[in-house]
């Protein structure tokens, strides 16, 4: 028999690129594995990887903690002293090194009850789901609205081994379209909102939906996040590529849209422009829009008939929520009264969640015609349901704890850390990056990342095209090296012919020292390839 060859593939995917996980994040994991053995290690300059390159707040190694509402994360120092038998009056554990049945079922259970409440991280609302007796050991103890939120889980989903509806349990579906409506001040309706394992389902099925054997154009900023140009390939869609001004702050320019249309025009190659995608709050530029450029936006998409998909996954990360704050694409479209077709996309991986793993999102469908939204119903089906647990996770992300409820305070007070932590090192980072010869760092608003600009050396460039790689690889590759923090070459987002950028994400603990390892690095780096600045 004939080995399966690559040749043998659907080509498209030969084409799939995905930078954040792609030659900087491969060579950082052999780094790891490196690091695991005490002969590599010896040699290495650095004792340990800084994942900088992907927005995964809870990835080891951060130190983002899951919202204690969702999971209950045990916190030794919150930890009750363990109750005691009441047969032989020990703490129970008794119960793990006992090989015989003599002891006590008392015992027993109470090692048991301590491990739960003491030592074993994943609890409350997520894990009363798994664990549904779990509700009777611990009702006395936790906050009461956790208790009530997992118990009306459990009575309308049963089990979460079954598979749900496909669009997503009817319940979390009406508390999404609730969310959405206080957000934005119109209704929404449940049957407009999909459930998605994360949002890149909801977008890989929009762009699979879209995209026609005829050649099908889709407006991309760019710098984008590398999912739309993944998918674009995959479907065999043509990215239809608008820049983002960086020296106005990444602002989204409506003259550069209209020249993306005109060029697609121009060429003659019969694409047409079909939706137009916008990332809000943005990745990797971290640009708010604000309200007049998302009108015009609108505006466009009705002119050119464009389907407007928004990404709106970081909207709950903005670092100065006063002075800029977030606006959704539904609620200028409602506002407008505009009948521009628009799905916009929000997930529980970014924002103080960051449950990244859990994979749970959705999308609202707004100006969808029934028969179009019957079938996106049809394809989400295939795949039978988005996972429960992402599902339960989303139900918690739009739900919660409310000012006067048990766990508010609580909430309250790990949100509240996270922002500041993700604002103060946004902050730090783009001061300390703007002082670097060879550097320009836009201080974004929002988002979980910085993308700063590269003046970098002509010994530098000729070096990677020596090398067959782009220049800002070769910086990125070599800062991996020679510090252990992996970050994303600007190549991977796509930049201006001749610009280098790389992304590095605002997630990293021990700012000071990691800044202090990036800026040495840079100084060399200068010197290493000839520049004296
Ligand atoms: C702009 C943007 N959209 C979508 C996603 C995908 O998020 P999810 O984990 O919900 O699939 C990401 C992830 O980083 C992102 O940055």
């Amino acid at each position: 028999m004939r080995p399966l060859a690559v040749a043998d593939l659907n080509p498209a995917v030969l084409n799939v690129q995905y930078a954040v996980r792609g030659e900087l994040a491969i060579k950082a994991d052999e780094l790891n594995e490196r690091l695991r053995s005490q002969e590599h290690r010896d040699k290495l300059p650095f004792s340990k990887v800084i994942s900088s390159n992907i927005g995964n707040p809870q990835q080891k190694g951060l130190d983002q903690p899951p919202i204690t509402f969702t999971r209950q994360t045990s916190n030794p120092a919150d930890r009750a002293s363990p109750a005691l038998c009441s047969q032989c009056h020990s703490d129970g554990s008794k119960a793990r090194d006992s090989v015989s049945y003599s002891i006590t079922e008392g015992c027993f259970t109470l090692y048991a009850r301590n491990m739960i409440e003491g030592l074993v991280v994943l609890t409350c609302v997520a894990a009363l789901m798994e664990y549904p007796p779990l509700i009777d050991i611990v009702k006395d103890k936790w906050p009461s609205d956790v208790i009530e939120r997992a118990q009306q889980l459990q009575a309308e989903i049963g089990s979460i081994g079954a598979y749900s509806h496909s669009k997503g349990i009817p319940l979390i579906r009406k508390h999404v379209a609730q969310f959405i409506e206080e957000r934005d001040g119109f209704p929404s309706d449940p049957e407009d909102i999909f459930l998605t394992a994360g949002a890149s389902a909801g977008v890989s099925l929009l762009l699979n939906v879209l995209i026609t054997p005829h050649k099908t154009g889709i407006l991309i900023p760019i710098p984008q996040y590398p999912l739309y140009t993944a998918t674009l390939a995959q479907y065999s869609g043509v990215p239809l590529p608008y820049h983002l001004s960086e020296t106005d702050g990444w602002s989204t320019s409506l003259e550069e849209i209209r020249a993306a249309l005109t060029k697609a025009e121009a060429d003659g190659t019969g694409v047409l422009p079909r939706a137009l995608v916008v990332i809000n709050p943005g990745n990797p530029t971290g640009a708010l829009l604000d309200e007049k450029t998302m009108e015009e936006l609108v505006w466009l998409c009705e002119e050119h008939s464009l389907v407007l998909l928004a990404d709106e996954v970081y909207q709950d990360n903005l670092h100065r929520r006063a002075a800029h704050p977030f606006h959704s694409f539904k609620q200028t479209v409602r506002r407008l009264r505009s009948p521009v077709p628009l799905i916009s996309f929000h997930s529980i991986s970014k924002g103080v969640f960051g449950e990244c793993g859990r994979r749970g999102g959705y999308f609202e469908c707004c100006n969808v015609a029934p028969d179009v939204r019957a079938l996106l119903y049809k394809m989400v089906s295939v795949g039978l349901c988005p996972p429960l647990s992402g599902q339960i996770g989303v139900d918690c992300l739009v739900r919660p704890p409310r000012a006067g409820e048990p766990s508010h305070a609580r909430w309250k007070a790990e949100t509240d850390a996270i922002h500041a932590a993700l604002a103060q090192r946004t902050a730090l980072m783009a001061a300390r990056l703007n002082a670097l010869p060879g550097v320009s760092c836009v201080d974004s608003p929002g988002a979980l990342y910085l993308y700063p600009k590269l003046e970098l050396p002509a010994g530098a460039v000729e070096a990677a095209r020596k090398a067959g790689k782009e220049a800002d690889t070769l910086y990125a590759l070599e800062l991996l090296e020679e510090t252990g923090i992996c970050v994303v070459p600007g190549s991977g987002f796509g930049q201006k012919e001749g610009e280098h950028h790389y992304r590095l994400t605002c997630l990293c603990p021990g700012v000071e020292e990691y800044v202090g390892m990036l800026e040495k690095f840079h100084v060399g780096f200068l010197k290493r390839y000839g520049s004296s600045a």
